[in-house]
């Protein structure tokens, strides 16, 4: 088919590089697949020279257009968290092409057309999508949120073989397409995920991190604010370590305007607390298995949390986040493990960890996190 001929009909499919060839002038409709899927016949219709159509009656063309993509962001897994990851993205005007895989084909189409139509509200750009991760190609960063999920009252830890098989074919594709981006993994259990795509992709450790604590931390200062009546975004305070069961509340740095909670209750956060401020901490563990327990899965605080990370990343603005990184020699941790620390984190990925000053129990609690994790790790066959 000539590029000049006709018109493709609705559901028709070309491959990718039929259209690239066809359409010299055109940025590629949005809903590719490979081969690319269209709903949408009059993207493509291009009238031959001698044909009046409305178009061409409206538009002089200036110049051809080739489609320059400075923050395209890659959303691996079209389920609840990916395309939470994904509207919270879009709503913050973060990226100007926004590429999705599944291999749930139906559900990746259909979620890519439901966003699409929504493009008038959120000066939206690009949106595309395949089962092929061409699609993804020269991303900035790339979302992993692809795999299984926890049933009611399962653990985030037994999810690991199940996603580990899922993680070998899809990091690969990831790095092949493109070579220099961000990863960012969701995934569950998410630490260890981590670890298995730094392996796989050998990619250096600024360029993948894992959501880790951005979560637990939101969950955490939600809570506080709740306690004191205060915004969370103006209770301050850190949760590190594993995402999720054992991860650990760092209450000799939880402030409000620079006011240590600890100077006006020092047993805060202990057993001896009469105030018992520890609950606030147990209640950020027992979230997601309560949120799990009520609607199945737990997807908008993470959303968000991943467009906060990823607002650092595309806008280079050297924030902190606690993100899974490697943290071997760090708090007297020798192994490969990744686990939530303060980090910086700006267009280069991760280029400092905080070195924050843990008492003697929050380091002892760090150090069997990190073993937990270890004796997982350590029996994956990757
Ligand atoms: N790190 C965190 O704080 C959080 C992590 N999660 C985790 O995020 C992950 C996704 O959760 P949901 O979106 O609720 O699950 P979901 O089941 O709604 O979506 C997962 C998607 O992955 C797709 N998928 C499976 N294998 C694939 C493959 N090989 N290639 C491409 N796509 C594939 C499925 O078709 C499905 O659409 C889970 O592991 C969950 O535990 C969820 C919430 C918070
Ligand atoms: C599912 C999960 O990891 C969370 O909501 O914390």
């Amino acid at each position: 088919m000539s590029w000049a001929a006709g018109t493709l009909r609705a559901g028709q499919r070309v491959s990718v590089a039929q259209v690239k060839l066809r359409s010299p002038g055109m940025a590629l409709w949005p809903l590719q697949a490979a081969p690319i899927w269209t709903s949408r016949a009059w993207w493509f219709s291009t009238p031959s020279s001698n044909m009046a159509t409305v178009k061409c009656e409206l538009l002089k063309k200036l110049s051809s257009e080739e489609p320059v993509h400075h923050s395209k962001v890659s959303v691996i897994g079209t389920g609840s968290v990916g395309m939470a990851c994904a509207v919270s993205i879009l709503l913050k005007g973060l990226t100007d092409e926004l590429a999705f895989v599944d291999i749930n084909e139906d559900l990746l189409k259909g979620e890519t057309m439901d966003l699409q139509q929504g493009s008038l509200f959120a000066k939206m750009p690009n949106i595309i999508c395949s089962k092929d991760y061409s699609v993804t190609e020269n991303s900035n960063l790339v979302i992993v949120t692809a795999g299984a999920r926890q049933a009611k009252g399962e653990s985030r830890l037994n999810l690991v073989q199940r996603n580990v098989a899922i993680f070998k074919l899809m990091i690969s594709s990831i790095v092949k397409y493109s070579p220099c981006c961000k990863v960012m993994i969701v995934s569950n259990p998410v630490d260890i995920l981590t670890y298995v795509a730094w392996k796989l992709s050998a990619f250096p450790k600024n360029r993948i991190m894992g959501s880790g604590c951005t979560l637990d931390t939101a969950r955490f200062r939600y809570l506080i604010g709740q306690k004191l009546g205060i915004h969370s975004e103006s209770c301050h305070g850190w949760v590190l370590g594993e995402h999720g069961d054992s991860s650990v509340p760092v209450w000799s740095g939880v402030n409000i305007a620079g006011v240590p909670l600890k100077d006006l209750n020092s047993a805060i956060g202990s057993d001896k607390d009469p105030e018992q401020w520890e609950k606030v901490h147990k209640d950020v563990i027992a979230s997601a298995y309560q949120i799990i327990k009520m609607k199945g899965y737990t997807n908008w605080a993470i959303g968000l949390s991943v467009a906060d990370v990823a607002e650092s990343i595309l806008k280079n603005l050297r924030r902190a986040h606690p993100v899974s990184t490697i943290i071997k020699g760090l708090y007297g941790i020798n192994e490969e493990v990744f686990l939530s620390v303060p980090c910086i984190i700006g267009e280069n990925g991760i280029t400092d960890l905080i070195k924050i000053k843990l008492t003697r129990e929050e380091e002892i609690r760090l150090k069997k996190s990190a073993e937990t994790l270890w004796a997982v790790q350590k029996e994956l066959k990757l």
